[in-house]
């Protein structure tokens, strides 16, 4: 008796984005990615136009306007990155679906989301005591109300946020093995 094989879990892609709530850690496993990859890792932090820097400084959430052309110059930067390295790793919030698909239609081809799932209580205490250029702690409850968890028809592996860093990058690499049909993919 054979048993066919399972079809892959993801879709294959050649842009990998951390995805999650301020503090839940998309820089640090972001870059723990990257660097198992030997890939590119672009932080959204830096794609900010200087409005919304001021504004989250100032402790005012983001609207989706303010987010528009902030998701386009990331999107459109991993592109350019997955072209000349293969594989690029970003870390965006991309905290509602709308975001997310836009993403996807600004890069031009298809994204792998790694959620960064965690609660409150202890993302709230890891903000408490971490420093950030601009990102006040009490911003947290807002990036909490806005966030809309991938739905399981979207290409998104969730992880936790309690588990090691070095735990989660494995998780993340051994997801993206599963692409190596993926021709562009060396
Ligand atoms: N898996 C983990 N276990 C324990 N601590 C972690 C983990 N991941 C990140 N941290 C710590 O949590 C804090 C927030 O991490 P990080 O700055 O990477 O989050 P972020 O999502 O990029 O934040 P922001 O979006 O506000 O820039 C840091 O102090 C970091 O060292
Ligand atoms: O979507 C948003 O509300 C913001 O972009 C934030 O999430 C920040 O970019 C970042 O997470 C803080 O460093």
């Amino acid at each position: 008796m054979s048993t066919a094989p399972s079809p892959p879990r993801f879709e294959p892609a050649r842009i990998i984005v951390v995805m999650g709530v301020s503090s839940s850690g998309k820089s640090t496993i972001g870059a723990a990615v990257g660097r198992r990859l030997h890939a590119p890792f672009l932080d959204g932090d830096g794609y900010h136009p200087a409005a919304n820097v001021e504004k989250m400084r100032s402790g005012i959430p983001l609207t989706d306007e303010d987010r528009w052309p902030w998701l386009d110059a990331l999107a459109k930067a991993l592109h350019e990155a997955a072209d000349r390295k293969s594989v690029a790793v970003g870390a965006c919030s991309a905290l509602r679906r709308s975001y997310r698909d836009y993403l996807i239609k600004k890069a031009g081809e298809p994204i792998l989301f790694v959620y960064l799932h965690g609660s409150r209580e202890v993302i709230g205490e890891r903000i408490a005591h971490r420093k950030h250029e601009y990102m006040p702690a009490s911003l947290l409850d807002s990036q909490f109300a806005t966030l809309e968890e991938p739905a399981a028809d979207e290409n998104a592996l969730q992880v936790e946020v309690t588990d090691p860093v070095e735990t989660i990058a494995s998780q993340v690499v051994k997801a993206v093995s599963h692409l190596r049909s993926f021709k562009r993919w060396q």
